[in-house]
């Protein structure tokens, strides 16, 4: 009989709106489910129980080269085969791809006895966001696998600040309609206005001091993206909309989650964050395309382990 452990992976919403590429937070729903078993021989085997097609050879498909990386830092690298059942759509802004990089790292490391730590697997991962992006970035990565709000202060080298805040209910709309991250970022300016710049860290450092004061209504204000919201919203119909409606409603605000299409908002209520929902599929349903809808809200777990048996041919 192998070895195997059973993962869920969750769901991120990378920038929280004014962070582009150094804040981010896990959340309860959706999440993947993997299985990965140890193997004597070595060498990384994919398959995939989802609709998604995505490829299964270990250098094209982001967990493949999370596990890659990580095997190189071994003396003997064993083999191994994963199985995922993908839940959260790639493409869709909601951290698909760090989800079965950070999944995966998980998964070996608890197989292997734990040798590395969450910092070392947070840097294996990248490799599978560079692999879907182009670019190493650890907004996604870093709460799937530390849980809750993480700062990523610096990537090279990596300084990851887990941050606490209040009690949140996070709504999500999924257009279903695929953005690739590569995509969103080719369309970025690369230069920004000194005014612009200086907005935009006025409302980062409000929004972490807002969460860690436990101070809603600062957390509001910061909610504000003056930098690659104006230039992302534009792929994303129904953006302006699903805001000005959920402010209205009494959330506390939001924006694109991640590299879009999904938008998500924060509400300090649950039945504020239920009727953001409403409004939502309203929107979506008179603009006539198809969208998931979730209240969820952060997980402070991050990727959960849980052993199984898998008993292989
Ligand atoms: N195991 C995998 N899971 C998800 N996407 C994968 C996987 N392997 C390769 N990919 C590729 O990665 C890309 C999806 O990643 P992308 O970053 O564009 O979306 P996302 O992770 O949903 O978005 P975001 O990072 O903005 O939340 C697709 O091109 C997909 O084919
Ligand atoms: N920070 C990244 C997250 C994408 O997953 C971006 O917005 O491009």
């Amino acid at each position: 009989m192998s070895k195997s452990v059973q993962v869920h992976a969750p769901a991120t919403v990378a920038n929280l709106v004014c962070g582009f590429d150094v804040l981010g937070m896990a959340l309860h729903r959706p999440d993947d489910v993997m299985t990965l078993t140890l193997k004597e021989e070595p060498g990384i085997t994919i398959e995939h129980t989802d609709i998604y097609q995505l490829p299964t050879e270990p250098e094209k498909n982001v967990a493949g080269a999370a596990l890659l990386a990580m095997l190189e830092e071994l003396d003997h690298p064993p083999g191994f085969h994963l199985v995922t059942d993908k839940r959260i759509k790639p493409g869709s802004g909601l951290g698909s791809s760090a989800a079965s990089s950070a999944g995966a790292v998980v998964a070996a490391n608890e197989l292997l006895g734990k040798p590395f730590s969450n910092e070392d697997l947070v840097r294996f991962a990248m490799n599978g966001e560079k692999v879907a992006s182009g670019v190493k970035h650890a907004d996604n990565i870093a709460p799937a696998i530390y849980g809750g709000i993480t700062l990523i202060r610096s990537i090279f080298p990596l300084d990851i600040v887990q941050l606490s805040g209040p009690p949140l209910f996070v709504t999500v709309v999924h257009p279903q309609i695929e953005v690739r991250t590569a995509d969103a970022r080719q369309i970025l300016r690369k230069e920004v206005q000194l005014k612009s710049a200086i907005k935009q860290w006025g409302n980062i450092a409000g929004l972490v001091a807002g969460l860690l004061k436990q101070d809603y209504a600062l957390i509001g204000r910061s909610l504000e993206d003056v930098i690659i919201e104006p230039v992302r919203s534009i792929l994303i119909p129904g953006f302006d909309d699903v805001k000005s409606q959920s402010r209205e409603a009494g959330a506390l605000g939001g924006g694109i989650s991640g590299s879009g299409p999904s938008i998500f908002m924060l509400s300090e209520k649950e039945s504020t964050a239920n009727a953001v929902e409403q409004l939502m599929q309203d929107v979506y349903t008179k603009l006539g395309i198809d969208f998931k809808t979730y209240v969820t809200s952060i997980s402070y777990e991050g990727v959960r382990v849980s052993p199984v048996t898998v008993h292989q041919p």
